[in-house]
Order: structure tokens, then sequence, then C-alpha cells
């Protein structure tokens, strides 16, 4: 009887799930909808392939269909526009759409037990925006940069001793990873509770994979995730809690000073209990590592991988750079145009760019050639840019080729190229010129202190990834590394020179 009972819930569970778009269009449709394309695969839908090759599954459905299609996927509606002029003046710029909060702060709310009040309250979230856009800049830039500078310098001292007794031979992903995590929890939150996060297990490292996974299943919605992935769950907790000894007034820059004052002042207190506040802080260092970390180390691969473009980036350092001056400075920074260029060229080739937004209300839009998009309220009107920085138009017949500088202009060009990496309009990203700093430094200290070698990658594994780097997409929410498989391929033996000097 229970096993009959079971199978009629499955079975009209798949039903719906399966039928649920079809009922939607017959109820909400709008007028000049898209070309909506149906997936026959019950439940998971286009899932599968969103996850494991968005950018060839996207292409794909893009040279079927053209510059404009809906699909399902992860139970929402998701609208391509793959015009970058409509996109931006239409889209962006209009107040019919916002940006993707209402996801995130669902997930926050059901996933992360934060206090849906704190959620919801739409001047603090607002201040919480303007606080990332007025506090990664400027001055406070320069403070960020150098802390995060000195904390690369005091990750590099400690595991240089720590090698006297170890080997090492480590994974290039995992130990950059863990380096430029505690830039990022230094320069945020100061250097005193970033030492005591070094020196508490489970490592503050593993925790935060744990939490940047998690985000990534929840965005999912893997059915049963916290019983299957029970870990994973458990360590996200972890790393949560850490953030409860957290001090004001230790060292942390002026943006999590900001937080800290609002969430406890007499107006706000209310809303934020300690357990939001946690997740909140979490989330921040989240969003400031967890696409940096990984693409500073695509930057490295892609210049020990190019001896040509390390050539060109020793030599523009030796230029700019001398004994005596600190690379954190912001002129100096801003002189090492090969090394930007590099970097953007590694961004443009691994970086799963898009901008998403979400419609307000039922609406439409008109292209610049005159096409109309009808859109309902609650759709996901989403600018597939890694399109446009793998169009063969645009980067040659082989766009996944790296350039090192493509981004500088020459004197036959216009002007250089353009990427759309980190969004547009009055939302684009405010850690971009972070971003830039931080892995300028990185590069940097490696060129000048270090000795790697890939241990594992054949000269026709090199030659295989001069190609095409063997990029995980699987994360929707943060940016991978290699592919599993491909892991190893990516241990390296290394050693340390000229630590001490200077
Ligand atoms: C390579 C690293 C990074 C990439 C590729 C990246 C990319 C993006 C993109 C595409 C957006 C959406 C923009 C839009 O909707 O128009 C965004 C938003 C945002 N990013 Fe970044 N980001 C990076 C690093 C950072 C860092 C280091 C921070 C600093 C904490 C940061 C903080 C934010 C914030 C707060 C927003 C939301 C801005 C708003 O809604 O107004 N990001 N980022």
């Amino acid at each position: 009887m229970l096993l009959i009972l079971i199978t009629i819930i499955i079975v009209t569970l798949i039903t719906y799930i399966y039928l649920k778009p079809l009922i939607d269009n017959l109820f909400y449709s709008v007028p000049n909808e898209p070309k909506y394309i149906h997936s026959y695969i019950p439940i998971f839908g286009f899932s599968f392939q969103v996850i494991t090759n968005p950018i060839e599954f996207i292409r794909s459905l893009y040279l079927k269909y053209g510059k404009i299609f809906v699909i399902y996927f992860a139970s929402r509606r998701w609208i391509y526009i793959y015009d970058e002029q409509t996109y931006l003046t239409k889209v962006i710029k209009s107040d019919d759409f916002i940006t993707f909060d209402a996801f995130i702060t669902d997930i926050f709310i059901k996933d992360l037990n934060v206090n849906s009040q704190c959620m919801q309250h739409e001047e603090s979230r607002v201040l919480q925006v303007k606080f990332f856009h007025h506090l990664l800049t400027g001055d406070e830039l320069e403070i960020l940069s150098r802390r995060a500078h000195d904390s690369l310098i005091e990750s590099m001292k400690f595991d240089e001793k720590a090698l006297a007794n170890n080997n090492n031979i480590v994974n290039f992903f995992d130990h950059f990873g863990e380096f430029m995590l505690f830039g990022g929890t230094e320069s945020l939150f100061g250097h005193s509770f970033a030492i005591e996060q070094r020196n508490i297990t489970p490592s503050f490292y593993k925790l935060f994979q744990a939490f940047d996974q998690g985000l990534n299943l929840d965005i999912y919605g893997i059915p049963f995730r916290t019983i299957i992935y029970k870990t994973v769950f458990r360590h996200r907790n972890e790393f949560l809690k850490r953030f409860a000894s957290f001090k004001l007034n230790n060292g942390e820059s002026k943006l999590i000073n900001a937080f800290e004052e609002m969430f406890r002042s007499d107006e706000y207190k209310y809303l934020f209990h300690q357990h939001d506040i946690n997740a909140l802080h979490a989330t921040t260092l989240w969003v400031a590592v967890s696409i940096t970390a990984p693409m500073s180390c695509w930057v490295v691969v892609d210049l020990l991988l190019h001896p040509e473009a390390l050539a060109a980036v020793k030599q523009e350092l030796s230029e700019n750079v001398s004994s005596s001056s600190s690379i954190y400075d912001k002129e100096i920074l801003t002189k090492l145009k090969i090394l930007e260029s590099c970097i953007n060229e590694t961004l443009r080739r691994v970086f799963n760019a898009v901008v998403i937004r979400e419609a307000l209300v039922d609406t439409t839009i008109e292209c610049l050639d005159k096409t109309k998009i009808g859109l309902r309220k609650g759709d996901i009107v989403i600018y597939p840019a890694y399109l446009k920085h793998l169009d063969q138009n645009l980067f040659g017949s082989n766009p996944y080729r790296y350039q090192h500088d493509r981004f500088i202009k020459k004197p036959n060009q216009p002007k250089a190229p353009s990427i759309m990496i980190y969004g547009g309009g009055l939302h684009t990203c405010p850690g971009r010129f972070w971003v830039m700093n931080q892995i300028k430094i990185l590069v940097t200290l490696i060129i000048q202190h270090m000795n790697i070698e890939f241990i594992n990658m054949t000269d026709k594994d090199k030659e295989d990834y001069r190609k095409r780097l063997p990029y995980d997409y699987s994360k929707f929410a943060s940016a991978g590394g290699p592919k599993k498989v491909y892991k190893n391929k990516f241990d390296i033996k290394y050693s340390y020179k000229n630590l001490h000097t200077g």
C-alpha cells in the first residue's frame, strides 16, 4: 500500500514538474514572447547541460534558435538575450528589472537560515550595496591591496618554514586558493582575525570550500542535499560560526566596519542577530574570494604555459618595480599594462561571464532592430557575455588562443577589444579594481619569489592546455579550477627564493 502511495506521489510530482512550463505558458504568457525551448528530460530539464558546459550548450541554442530564446533551469524561466546593445540600454538601464537579488535572498532565508526580515529590509540592503560601491575604491583600495600583499608574503614565509618538514608537492589551485583566501580575509577583517583562522582546525580553507559548494548546491536546488552532502553542510555551518569571534575596531577594512556599525546600530539591531551577521560576513568574504582566487590561479597557469607572455611580464616588472619599491603602490600597479592585458586575456577565455537581471513586472522591450521581446514578471533575463568573449568574429578563428597583448591597443586598431566580465550599469562589480590589483600582486610575488614546476604535466598536456584549458564550469555562483579528472595535472613542486631580501 505504502509503495503504491509513494509511486503515485512520485509520478504526480514528475508529471507536475514536467508539465509546469506548459501550465505556466497557458496562464501567464505575455505577447511577443521569445522562442521557448522545451526539454524532454523530466525534473532536470536542461540543468545537466547548463551545469557541465554552459558555453557550448548555450552557443548551440544560439546557433539553432537565434539571439533570443527561453529555457527552464533550476525551476525558473531563463531568457537569453545575446544582443549587447539591447541588453545594456533596454534591460540594465530600465526600472522594470532588478539584479539577481530575489533568488539569492531566497537562498539566504531558506538555506542559510538568515532572518527573513533583515534580508527583505529594502533600506538596509540598499545601504549594504552602497557600502560596497563606496568602500572598495580610492585610498581604501590602496589599503586593501597592501594588506593582500602583506598577507601573501606572510603565507609564503609560513609555507617556506613548513617546507623544511613537509614534501614540496601540492595542488596549485588549492595552494594559491588558500593564500588568496587569507589575503581576502586579512584585507577585509584585519590581521588578528586572519591569524586566528590560520591557527584553528579544521582549516579555514576547507570550511570556505564547503561554504562555496553548499551555495552552489542550493542554487541548483539539488533534492535531499543536506542528507546527501551532510559533511559539506556541517562544515558550512562551522564556517559561519568562525565569524562570531570577529571583534570590531581591530584592524578591519572600512567596508566591514561600516557593515558592523550598521548591523549593531540602534536603528537596525532588531533586524540582525549574531547568526545573520555571521552569514553576511561569510558571504562578503565568499564574494571577494570565490571568483578571484581560481581566476588568479588561471592567470598564473597561462603565464607558465606561455613563455613569451611570461618574458614580457618579467620585462615590464623589471622596468617598473625596483628593489626599493612597494608593488602595491597605485602608481606602480597602474603601470603594469602588459600584465593587465594578460589578466583580461585569461578571464576572457576562462570565466563563465554573464549579466543577470530579473523582471519585476510583465513588460516588453524593443531591440535595436525593432524585434519585440515580451517578458513575464519573475523571468530571469541573462546576457551570455561568454558568447561574445569566444566569438570568432571578434577574437579570431580560434578564440580560445591566448594572445597576451590582445588588450593593448595596436597602432592599426581604432581601439583595443572590449570584454564584459564585471556586468554593467550601476551594479557593475564594485570589486573589479581590487581584483586587478590582487592578481597583479600575486603574479609579481610568484615571479619574484618562487620556482614552480607542474610535475604531472607532459609536453603534450601543455600543448593541449595552450589550445584550451580544462576549466570546470560546474560552479554557477562562483568560479572553478580544473575539471576533477585533470586536477592532478596541476600538482606542483616548488621552492622559494629571495623571500627575506628587500
Ligand atoms: C574576478 C573576480 C570577480 C568577478 C569576475 C566578478 C564579477 C561580478 C559580476 C558579473 C557582477 C554582477 C554585475 C551586474 O549585475 O551588473 C558582480 C557583482 C558584484 N561583485 Fe563582483 N566579481 C569579482 C570579484 C569581486 C570582489 C573581489 C568583490 C569584493 C568584495 C566583489 C563584489 C561584488 C558585489 C558587492 C557585487 C554586487 C554589486 C551590486 O549589486 O551593485 N566582486 N561581480
